[in-house]
């Protein structure tokens, strides 16, 4: 396994979209530590496949340099690079049988065969392929298959990283979770680097130790699921992780305090690093949003009440704002209502990124 480091890596699909400015990769300077989870999560085209691409060499930056350990690959084809990758749609051998396909990247490698046979047989386990593990692939399903693909990439042991790419797409909604759960088991005890590009939040944040979030070509934040959860440095970030997303409301600053619409908030620290002329906002979670009586808070309209399970979740509008909160199931909805912030939920952003705080 490796450490992957990404060098000021950028990429426009060609010259003339490059020199009109038009980037997949707008700039990525960031390093995948050896033995991480990491997921690459987005929104469709925020440029995950190009960056996934551009670490496994099936595409040339074109500015940077990519870098396992101390090794420069920029230039080096996929083979020569050592990764094993699995994407959304299977890539087997329809002609093999689920035993053959799984021993035969290992066989390509000259692994011995005792130990060919001991890793098949636990991979044919683990995918829960058992039934069949001497049927040709040609016969199974889409689900069968993939599950064959994600069993090649995992098979071998001597891989510098393993790359997945949506790879859950085409399995079964029940069978996500269990394929997943095993995944995660797979890391846990050989401690791969591994890198899972999809734009679920669910399979990103329950798969991953460490999750990159992008926007735009670019790396907008790399964190646990709990600083993205907490602390999300990008309100794109607050919006997209989360359901519903983080709140975000326009204020102004006065005095170190946050003004939205007349009434004043203070913030928890001095906020730092921003100075006046840039548009401010305040995020907070429907978490950490009580509805209470008009008076007691800012006013708000209600505009529709949702039950989910054991909660309910208010949507409203503040001065035309929209706003989310999640209540307990039973839990008073004043029709003159208001709202208080949880004051340790609430972050300040300036032009779109996160206020520190000192
Ligand atoms: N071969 C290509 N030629 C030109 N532009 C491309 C090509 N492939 C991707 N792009 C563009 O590059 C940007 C990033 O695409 P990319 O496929 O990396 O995004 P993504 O986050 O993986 O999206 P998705 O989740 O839809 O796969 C998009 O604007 C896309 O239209």
């Amino acid at each position: 396994m490796a450490r992957i480091r990404l060098d000021h890596i950028r990429h426009a699909y060609s010259r003339a979209l490059g020199d009109a400015g038009i980037y997949a990769l707008r700039e990525v300077d960031h390093a995948f530590e050896d033995g991480g989870a990491y997921a690459l999560l987005g929104p469709s085209g925020c440029g995950k496949t190009t960056l996934l691409n551009i670490i496994s060499g099936l595409l040339t930056p074109s500015e940077g340099h990519v870098h396992f350990d101390d090794r420069d690959v920029t230039e080096l084809t996929p083979e020569a690079r050592n990764i094993a990758q699995v994407f959304q749609f299977p890539v087997i051998y329809d002609t093999m049988t689920v035993r053959q396909n799984l021993a035969f990247p290992l066989k390509n490698r000259k692994v011995p065969a005792a130990e060919i046979k001991t890793r098949v047989e636990d991979m044919i386990r683990r995918i829960g392929l058992e039934a069949k593990a001497d049927r040709k692939a040609r016969g199974l399903t889409a689900d069968e298959k993939q599950k064959i693909s994600l069993g090649r990439g995992l098979v071998r042991s001597d891989v510098n990283a393993i790359l997945f790419d949506e790879p859950l797409t085409v399995i079964d909604p029940h069978m996500k979770w269990q394929l997943r759960s095993e995944l995660k088991q797979l890391h846990r005890e050989f401690q791969m680097t591994m890198v899972y590009v999809t734009h679920d939040q669910t399979e990103a944040l329950t798969f991953a130790d460490k999750v990159v979030v992008m926007y735009d070509g670019e790396v907008v934040q790399i964190g646990t699921p709990e600083e993205l959860f907490e602390r999300p440095k990008h309100t794109f970030v607050g919006y997209f992780i989360g359901s519903p997303g983080m709140n975000v409301l326009p204020c102004r600053m006065e005095g170190g305090e946050a003004v939205v619409s007349d009434t004043r908030i203070a913030l928890p620290g001095s906020p730092i690093g921003f100075h006046a002329g840039q548009t401010t906002e305040l995020g907070i979670r429907p978490e950490f949003v009580e509805i209470v009586r008009g008076g007691d808070g800012i006013p708000v309209k209600i505009e529709k009440v949702e039950d989910v399970g054991s909660e309910r979740i208010v949507r409203a509008t503040l001065s035309g704002t929209r706003l989310s909160a999640i209540v307990a199931e039973g839990a008073d909805i004043p029709a003159d209502a208001a709202v208080r912030f949880a004051p340790d939920a609430l972050n300040l952003y300036a032009d779109s990124w996160l206020v520190e705080r000192a």
